[in-house]
């Protein structure tokens, strides 16, 4: 039970929503932003509950992530007065129908607006990339001038549409809601009638076209309220509004406790972002807590285009590690240990080859996605029945090993072929495909495994996927020029001649069993340690560069941009931390490096060690 404190936010939202007046709360990390929405949620449901259920209306929350969705209806207890979403989705259930007004919004809106986009990038000449862009043009122009003829439209969840087939992408429900939003009063209307309460959750990263538009829907000091809830020092994703306001005539409310981190963690996060003073403000004032930053002396990569070569990421990786067992962190389950991007964590955990195929060139963007939920097509199967199947077996686990059966494959649930047979005989035939399942998992490849799964009908198999299983693998080499549509040949071919090993790895970093995440992977959580792993050779990725950020006089500038994005992730970062948290930087010179930290303010001299 926490010892849970009124605080004068609270207080003003109260009155804000007694008197019906719109605010945006801006306030910093673990400052209560998320219990607060919670409970003015709980408060409206309270005064207002009765009144809006006889009217048929909701009180929308609408949150970033389907797992945050989950997490604020289990608080509300599932109470369907409230419609909880992601704004995706709560934009698409109040467009979904409305084909008219869509159509009217692509034709005038969305699809001159790609068309524009497309000739920005076509100079006139000859080059590859100015004719891709005169074709993509070609084609929507084409797409807009047969638009009256379809009829109906359906949202794919997917990053592209097809227009003519109906098909709309996630940023075509954005564009199609900030147009009905500024152009169409009835859409307001009837967006306010329906849900005459609407609140944003982690407001600094949803698109601001967005906010504005819902900034339409009252002015502020009536029905429909909007209230917002975030902190622009946490925006974490490039495109959205990071700097948000209520409607004119809302209120903004400002917060400067935290109720989360040790008193350690506070004064770093102090020292790090000047606008922002916080205090502890509650049980976390008697908690001092412990910031170490470990300063690590960076190799020269070996290898062209700056990157490390295997031998150098290992020894990069032991230091890591003596520095984990001399701060006797290396045994302890309860560090959440941080990374930029998934293919550090993937080095560490032990699948980089599976990694680098579905962020390498034979992916997508979509393929990319669903390989990072765990849901393509190609891995699923392996994910869901797989690998619980072996690890039931080599436990020794009959029984887990029916039950996963049972519950997952056409063959063995209960309207299948051995429905009738006796529990003895499909317990025998259980063991028997799960021993012969383990043969090819110990000496085979995946392609072996999803053939035996397909033959025995272990599991659903899609079309996409038995098509790949029946043909030949493709023997030309990859050129992208002539083969780009057909590239997941090449993925599929790829992963299916690897063996196994590397499947149980992704397994368990999928299904959470890991103490890994990346960065952008914790907004909203947090953790009793917290270790941060910055080193910018590795993570190889431009948009960040944290030696800038935390010691620009040795590492040099950042741009504006590794700069905005940069100090506002470290942020999220450390801010994680409930009690102590650890800093591994790979610096070009750890001497120098400490003396800038400690000249610069954010650390003590107790809070910096040097390592190899
Ligand atoms: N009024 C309060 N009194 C006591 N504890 C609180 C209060 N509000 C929040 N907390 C506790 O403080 C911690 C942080 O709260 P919460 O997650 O709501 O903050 P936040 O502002 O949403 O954080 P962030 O933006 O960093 O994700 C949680 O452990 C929560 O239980």
């Amino acid at each position: 039970m926490i010892d849970y404190r009124v605080t004068e936010a609270e207080i003003r939202i109260e009155d804000c929503l007694n008197k019906n007046i719109s605010f945006a709360v801006i306030a910093g990390a673990g400052s209560g932003k998320t219990s607060l929405l919670i409970k003015t949620l709980k408060s409206v449901l309270h005064k207002e509950g009765r009144k809006l259920r006889q009217n048929g209306q909701k009180i929308a929350c609408i949150t970033f992530t389907k797992r945050a969705v989950n997490v604020i209806k289990k608080r509300l207890e599932f109470d369907d007065v409230f419609e909880v979403s992601t704004l995706h989705s709560f934009l698409w259930a109040q467009l979904s129908g409305f084909n008219h007004d869509i159509r009217k919004s692509l034709i005038n809106f969305r699809l001159p607006l790609l068309i524009e986009k497309e000739k920005g990038k076509d100079n006139g000449g000859k080059s590859k990339s100015a004719l891709a862009a005169r074709n993509k043009a070609e084609l929507i122009q084409r797409e807009l001038d047969a638009l009256h003829t379809v009829s109906s439209f359906h949202y794919s969840d997917s990053n592209y549409g097809n227009y003519l087939e109906g098909k709309l992408g996630h940023d075509d429900i954005i564009s199609i809601a900030v147009y009905l939003l500024n152009n169409n009063v009835t859409f307001r209307k009837i967006l306010g009638l329906r849900y005459p309460y609407i609140f944003i959750d982690e407001a600094q990263d949803t698109n601001g076209d967005i906010l504005a538009g819902f900034n339409l829907l009252g002015d502020g000091n009536c029905l429909p309220l909007t209230g917002y809830f975030g902190d622009p020092w946490q925006q974490i994703y490039d495109g959205s509004i990071g700097d948000f306001f209520p409607p004119k005539n809302g209120e903004i409310i400002k917060k400067d406790e935290n109720f989360r981190c040790s008193i350690s963690v506070i004064k770093l996060l102090n020292a790090f972002r000047k606008d922002l003073c916080q205090y502890p403000a509650g049980e976390n004032s008697e908690r001092e807590g412990s910031v170490v930053f470990h300063l690590i002396k960076a190799e020269v990569p070996e290898l062209p285009r700056n990157q490390y070569s295997e031998e150098q990421i290992s020894r990069a990786l032991s230091k890591m590690d003596k520095a984990l067992m001399n701060w006797a962190w290396d045994k302890e389950d309860n560090v959440m240990r941080l990374f930029l991007v998934r293919q550090m964590i993937a080095r560490r955990l032990g699948f980089p080859t599976i990694n680098k195929l579905f962020t390498g060139g034979y992916s997508s963007i979509r393929s990319q996605e669903l390989f990072e939920s765990g849901e393509h097509y190609l891995l699923h199967p392996l994910i869901s029945l797989i690998c619980p199947l072996i690890i039931s077996h080599q436990k020794g686990d009959k029984r887990k090993v029916l039950s996963v059966l049972q519950s997952n494959c056409p063959f063995f649930n209960s309207e299948g072929p051995n429905a009738t047979k006796s529990l003895q005989s499909i317990i025998d035939l259980s063991v028997s495909f799960v021993e012969q399942l383990y043969k090819i998992w110990c000496e085979g490849t995946i392609r072996d495994i999803l053939q035996f799964c397909m033959e025995n009908q272990l599991i659903e198999i899609s079309d996409l996927l038995q098509s790949h299983l029946l043909r030949n693998p493709r023997t030309e080499i990859f050129d992208p020029e002539v083969h780009g549509i057909e590239k997941n040949d090449w993925l599929t071919d790829s992963l299916f001649s690897m063996d196994t090993k590397e499947l149980m790895a992704y397994y368990h970093f999928i299904s959470q069993n890991t103490p890994y995440s990346t960065q952008h992977g914790v907004k909203g959580e947090e953790y009793k340690k917290v270790l941060v792993v910055y080193d910018d050779v590795e993570a190889s990725w431009n948009n960040y560069n944290f030696g800038k950020i935390l010691t620009p006089g040795l590492s040099g500038h950042p741009t504006e941009g590794q700069l905005n994005r940069g100090r506002k992730l470290a942020y999220v970062s450390f801010s994680r931390a409930l009690d102590d948290l650890r800093v591994i930087l790979f610096t070009p010179d750890p001497e120098e490096a400490k003396n800038e930290l400690l000249g610069s303010g954010l650390l003590c001299p107790d809070q910096v060690e040097l390592g190899d």
